[in-house]
């Protein structure tokens, strides 16, 4: 999978540049981090790369075409919105999958001894966060963008999450993740640096 950024540029109204004409390329299997301070773009270039928003100027491809046809992209964002009331494999395996999203969303979690049969809102914080990625990972994506996915863990609940993700470059995912977390950019192959809104270091 191949994936290309040309002079990516986001204004939010008049005053806000959120992305300031980011150009980068890059071919999968593969892991990237996108770091930089708050307030830096990692969010915005995420949603960018995964077709939720459109630029003000420039452009994304995956595989040559753009994000929103080119099909085996998954993104996990930063705010999950499970509902907490439901069965954990019921909020996770979401329409429109059907019985086979469902079996793969399944053995996924056992395979992480994550509880499938209680609420969202019974379980802890990372294996919320895991049955969030399981969710996202049966769906078979060749580009997995992810979105501080290890944020507001513990580490050893970071570590899951973050093995979890990194595990599908091994079967050929182009993954792109943002975060804060140096331990977690630090496993990944390259380092993609924002700040306010321009890549100062492209890796
Ligand atoms: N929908 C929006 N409307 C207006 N401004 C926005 C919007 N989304 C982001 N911004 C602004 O764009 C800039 C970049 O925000 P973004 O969330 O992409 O940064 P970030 O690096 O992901 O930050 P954090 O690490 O805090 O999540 C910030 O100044 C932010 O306030």
């Amino acid at each position: 999978m191949d994936l290309r950024a040309d002079r990516l540029t986001k204004r939010y109204g008049r005053t806000v540049t959120a992305l300031d004409a980011v150009s980068f390329s890059v071919s999968g299997p593969a892991s990237v981090a996108v770091t930089g301070p708050s307030g830096s773009g990692k969010s915005t270039l995420l949603r960018l790369l995964a077709g939720r928003e459109r630029p003000t100027r420039g452009r994304v491809r995956v595989d040559g075409r753009s994000p929103r046809r080119a099909g085996a992209l998954g993104f996990v964002a930063q705010r999950d919105d499970l509902d907490p009331g439901a069965l954990a494999l019921s909020a996770a395996a979401v329409d429109p999958g059907g019985p086979h999203l469902r079996e793969r969303t399944e053995a996924l979690l056992a395979r992480l001894g994550v509880p499938t049969d209680v609420a969202v809102r019974e379980l802890a914080a990372g294996d919320r966060r895991l049955l969030t990625v399981a969710g996202v990972l049966a769906t078979g994506p060749r580009l997995l963008l992810a979105d501080e996915p290890a944020a507001e863990l513990d580490a050893a609940a970071a570590d899951r999450v973050a093995d979890l993700l990194l595990g599908t470059v091994g079967s050929g995912t182009l993954l792109v993740l943002a975060t804060h977390d140096d331990a977690l950019a630090a496993r990944c192959g390259r380092r993609l640096v924002l700040e306010r809104g321009r890549l100062v270091d492209p890796g």
